[in-house]
């Protein structure tokens, strides 16, 4: 009986001692177990992983070695854990720029509500959209390499200032004319805000994914990559297959067709309007009917 009513003080304690959980608490788990969660999904696509990896490692070192009471090595790590920050901030700059960045462009409110389909923020209106989709078509039949930002709340000044200035509205023709093969604004990508097409030649960052193709080049790495800091949509045309691709949010579908590209581009109103035909020799054949006449 003693035994009983040892038991059940004892039980009585422990529980007493546990801490009654409220709401705030609850709140503050999902929210460090969301943290957790992005951070590691973060981490998984980068080089950093293998150096989490390595963090994992020592950190079980570290507690075998208080469990242990190995002294030394408490010694060793104590002294090398500030180096180990420096060294980890300075050799993972870009990345942890790059985590920054795209943590800033986020809205978490509206990323839970909307699903990543739903499109938040394209200014584009559906005439530049359909511009955009009539050029890739044709530079994918010609297999003529071409990358296109279409910028949404991120705004690409940086990205911008590293090509050259344009400001131009958006026509096929004159798309197709900067992709054109060696012409002095075919290299590098072009930027697209609200309707018009701000500059070419423009360098972006590379994506250094490690889960992206073995077959994708630099072309489609530079896509991927400005689509991890910047909420934009990047069209592709590989210049090796002819097939467009799209990347957005650090992702990329390759082989999309006109369809599909539209309706990303411009929204519910594609289904409305048709495609026109290219009419890249509309002046050409104006010329020939006057000179006829
Ligand atoms: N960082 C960058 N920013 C913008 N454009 C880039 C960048 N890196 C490469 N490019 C463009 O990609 C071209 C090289 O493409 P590359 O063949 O390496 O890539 P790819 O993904 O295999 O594309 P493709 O399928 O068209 O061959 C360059 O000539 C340049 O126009």
């Amino acid at each position: 009986m003693n035994a009983f009513n040892d038991f059940f003080s004892w039980f009585g304690n422990i529980t007493n001692q546990i801490p009654t959980i409220q709401i705030k608490d609850i709140i503050e788990i999902l929210m460090i177990a969301f943290v957790n969660y992005q951070l590691i999904k973060w981490v998984r696509g980068t080089r950093a992983w293998v150096l989490f990896k390595g963090v994992f490692v020592i950190l079980v070192i570290a507690t075998i070695a208080i469990i242990f009471e190995l002294n030394t090595i408490i010694w060793i790590l104590s002294k090398t854990i500030n180096v180990g920050i420096i060294a980890f901030l300075i050799i993972f700059q870009p990345e942890l720029r790059r985590a920054l960045e795209s943590l800033g462009r986020r809205n978490f409110i509206t990323d839970l509500i909307l699903s990543e389909d739903h499109d938040r923020s394209l200014h584009m209106n559906h005439e530049s959209a359909e511009e955009i989709v009539v050029a890739v078509e044709e530079m994918s039949k010609t297999k003529t390499g071409a990358l296109i930002v279409v910028e949404k709340e991120v705004k690409l000044y940086d990205y911008e200032t590293s090509g050259i200035i344009i400001d131009a509205v958006v026509t096929s023709q004159l798309i197709i004319n900067i992709f054109e093969h060696n012409t002095p604004l075919h290299d590098g990508a072009m930027i697209v805000r609200d309707d018009r097409i701000v500059a070419a030649t423009c360098y972006l960052p590379l994506s250094d994914n490690m889960s992206l193709s073995k077959e994708l080049g630099t072309r489609h790495r530079a896509a991927v990559g400005i689509s991890e800091v910047a909420d934009c949509m990047v069209v592709v045309v590989s210049e090796e297959t002819g097939f467009i691709s799209l990347a957005t949010g650090g992702n990329i579908i390759r082989n999309v067709n006109k369809e599909y590209l539209m309706n990303k581009l411009g929204g519910d109103n594609s289904k409305k309007v048709g495609f026109r035909p290219l009419k890249l020799w509309k002046g050409r054949r104006q010329n020939d009917r006057k000179n006829q006449e």
